[in-house]
């Protein structure tokens, strides 16, 4: 062996300090192994006598409270003349299940009581038929056919009697507000179709465009696009078109000039071809009846009042001759479509809606309409310290892998993540394990495939069938579709498969994906109308569902409060060592990934199962350089997002009391943020030179502050 194998051990502190049981092992570099062996001879033998092995200290960030238990590692390097040479690595290797911020909602004050069966809020009633609701007959059998869709909604039932009913030209404007998943988009559709199908005219593509339909999201102007072209399926003769950002406008001007009867698209890409494409305002100027605002309230939120007013009075300036289609209404009438009632959503209505009918299927308060999830959903709530939100993560997952025992369906979670950044670090850390996965599409599906040891309940897998999956505004909409239809692909192929999807709020508002049985908050939304649609990717139209929202301990466990109005049946309050981690680190053994083979021991302690899985995680981030610059920059960024929270919630999700060093340890970062924030400017291009000397918490503040301005946000048009 030669003189100079250069091992690293981290410096031991073993401390006599009663409440201090922990060790960090000991690295020697350098130097000739004699002198080494001696070196460690040392160490251990004044380890045995309990004397004090003299650790470096290092000043502990400003950020850090100053935590007796963590210790700065440091390494010992051996010269070649046998001398010492300290230098302090400003790593810390903390334990997980120490020094954790005390958690005081013990008490769960909106208990869901277990006993009582919530039958499904959001479902087709038994009761109702569309043909009492003046369906036409070509439609209803193909609704019953292809679309295996047999009664209506209640909100269904609400809108199309309304929209059915008043021919004689009495068409007002609608507001739609129901629960998620209670079928708005057809709630709408359906009356629209039904009315041009009952004209006499024959009408085809180039008849003129009878509807215009606004989405605040690709994903969800493409979903009610593909919904539209469903029910277009009945007529072969009505054609719908996609106008959103991201696909080639040529292609679209192409389409346009064949012709179509819906538009549906983003606010900038529809006022974009208004204002640029001549074709689409000879289509709109004598056939528009109806505009549509899926979504109402993010289409306010997301600053798009300006766009959105703009195409109103562009659509308002055509004089069209009503006399045309006379069964259709004799005014363009506007809808607005949301499940959250905010003032956004009123001010939208007041620049788009005129003397409006608020059509809702909830009982409405004296103000506005209380937005609820759906009474099926299963909503529970972690309050999870910041070191152990990994871990707790993998424990979730673990958990619902370990409970799809019916392979002949497909399983689905949605973990929803602050930004693009913690979306690819937490994808890369579940997804690859020493390129143990397949990539299926592109870069933003990898399967796991034999031998993987990312999850504990995948270690006893031959072929864990889990497949991984990333969605997020940073991606191209290339990839951003192909993945969404990966995820939703529903056939003999996926039967048996956990499909698990790390994504931002470009995937929250709308989106019917087939079955998603668990929502996963890891980090709470931005606003609490987002919780509210986040969840809603689950329970949907009668549908069984579960959500889990991390919190905190802290300021932030006062959010309960925040959304309590929207849990009027409940929510389970589940202890994450209990209920999380011991269930699924107690059965398993976590082997050390720097292992060859796995040991078959089994210990059962949970906690050393625990802190070995993130060993392993802090392990690799520590050996690959590309993922622990994407944990440096997940983690950065995840501080960034964390400070645009709405003002009115800010008290809750105060960046200043995060405790930064435990945080990163989330992030699998051993280094504290003073080093993260000067890497993450280094990275980021060089502090201008002579700056005023600023602290690492007050650059990570800085960088939070610019955020704020630049409302960075995943919803891109
Ligand atoms: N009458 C119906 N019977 C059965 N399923 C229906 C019916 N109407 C809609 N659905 C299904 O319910 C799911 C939810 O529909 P939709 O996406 O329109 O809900 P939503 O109210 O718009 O939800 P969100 O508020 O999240 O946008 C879809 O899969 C749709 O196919």
């Amino acid at each position: 062996m030669s003189d100079d194998d250069s091992m690293l051990l981290n410096f031991i502190t073993n401390e006599d300090d009663a409440n201090n049981t922990r060790k960090a092992s000991t690295k020697i570099v350098g130097g000739r192994w004699k002198d080494r062996r001696k070196m460690k001879m040392m160490m251990e033998g004044s380890a045995r006598k309990r004397r004090k092995i003299e650790t470096v200290e290092k000043v502990p960030d400003s950020s850090e409270k100053n935590d007796p238990l963590e210790k700065s590692a440091a390494t010992v390097e051996i010269k070649g003349d046998g001398k010492q040479n300290m230098n302090v690595n400003s790593q810390v290797v903390s334990s997980l299940f120490t020094s954790n911020r005390e958690i005081s909602t013990a008490v769960n004050t909106n208990e869901r009581d277990d006993t009582v069966v919530q039958g499904p809020s959001n479902a087709p009633l038994a009761g109702d038929s569309f043909e009492a609701l003046g369906i036409r007959e070509s439609l209803l059998t193909h609704l019953r056919g292809k679309m295996r869709i047999q009664k209506p909604t209640s909100i269904q039932k609400l809108v199309l009697s309304h929209l059915l009913s008043q021919w004689q030209g009495m068409d007002k404007d609608l507001f739609i507000n129901a629960q998620t998943g209670s079928g708005k988009t057809l709630a709408y559709l359906l009356p629209i179709f039904s009315r041009i199908l009952s004209m006499q005219t024959r009408v085809d593509r180039k008849s003129g465009c009878f509807a215009l339909i606004v989405a605040p999201t690709r994903e969800l102007a493409s979903q009610i696009y593909s919904v539209a072209t469903m029910v277009a399926n009945c007529c072969h003769y009505l054609v719908p078109c996609l106008l959103i950002g991201g696909e080639r406008k040529k292609s679209e001007k192409a389409r346009l000039r064949k012709g179509c009867n819906f538009i549906v698209g983003t606010p900038g890409r529809i006022l974009d071809h208004l204002q640029n494409t001549k074709v689409i305002r000879d289509q709109f100027s004598h056939s528009l009846r109806y505009v549509v605002l899926d979504e109402g309230d993010k289409l306010m939120e997301l600053g798009f009042e300006e766009t959105i007013s703009e195409i109103l009075k562009i659509v308002h300036g055509f004089t069209p001759d009503y006399s045309t289609f006379p069964q259709l209404p004799t005014r363009i009438v506007h809808i607005l479509c949301s499940a959250t009632l905010k003032s956004g959503v009123k001010k939208l209505g007041n620049v788009a809606l005129k003397d409006y009918k608020l059509l809702s299927n909830r009982e409405l308060e004296s103000s506005s309409s209380v937005a609820e999830v759906p009474d099926q959903l299963v909503q529970k709530i972690a309050i999870v310290p910041p070191k152990l939100r990994l871990v707790t993560l993998a424990g979730s997952l673990d958990a619902i892998a370990r409970d799809f025992v019916h392979h002949d369906t497909t399983r689905r979670t949605m973990v929803f993540l602050s930004c693009s950044d913690t979306v690819e670090f937490h994808y890369q850390v579940f997804s690859s394990s020493n390129g143990y996965y397949r990539n299926l599409v592109g870069d933003t599906v990898r399967s796991l495939t034999k031998g993987s040891r990312i999850l504990p309940s995948f270690t006893n897998d031959k072929e864990p069938n889990t497949i991984f999956y990333k969605l997020h505004g940073s991606l191209s909409q290339q990839m951003r579709t192909a993945t969404l239809e990966h995820f939703s692909q529903d056939d003999e192929s996926t039967k048996g498969k956990h499909k698990i999807m790390f994504c931002t709020d470009v995937a929250s508002r709308g989106l019917d994906l087939p079955h998603v049985g668990t929502v996963i908050e890891m980090d709470p939304p931005f606003s609490t109308e987002d919780h509210l649609h986040r969840i809603g990717r689950t329970a949907r139209a009668g549908q069984s569902g579960e959500a889990l929202l991390f919190l905190l301990p802290g300021e932030e466990e006062g959010y309960l409060e925040c959304i309590k109005h929207y849990h009027p049946k409940g929510w389970k309050l589940v202890k994450y060592e209990k209920d999380i981690l011991k269930p699924a680190f107690q059965a398993v053994t976590v082997d050390k990934n720097d292992r060859e083979e796995p040991s078959n021991k089994k210990d059962g302690l949970w906690d050393s199962n625990a802190t070995t899985w993130h060993l392993n995680v802090e392990r690799r981030v520590l050996e690959d350089q590309t993922l622990k610059i994407l944990a440096i920059k997940a983690f950065t960024s995840h501080i960034r997002a964390y400070a645009t929270h709405v003002a009115t919630e800010r008290s809750y999700f105060n960046v200043k009391c995060i405790h930064l060093g435990h945080l990163a340890k989330s992030f699998a970062l051993r280094e504290r943020p003073k080093s993260l924030a000067q890497q993450g400017t280094k990275q980021g291009g060089q502090d201008k030179k002579g700056g005023s000397k600023r602290t690492g918490k007050d650059k990570m503040l800085r960088m939070a502050d610019l955020a704020v301005k630049q409302s960075v946000n995943e919803f891109n048009y």
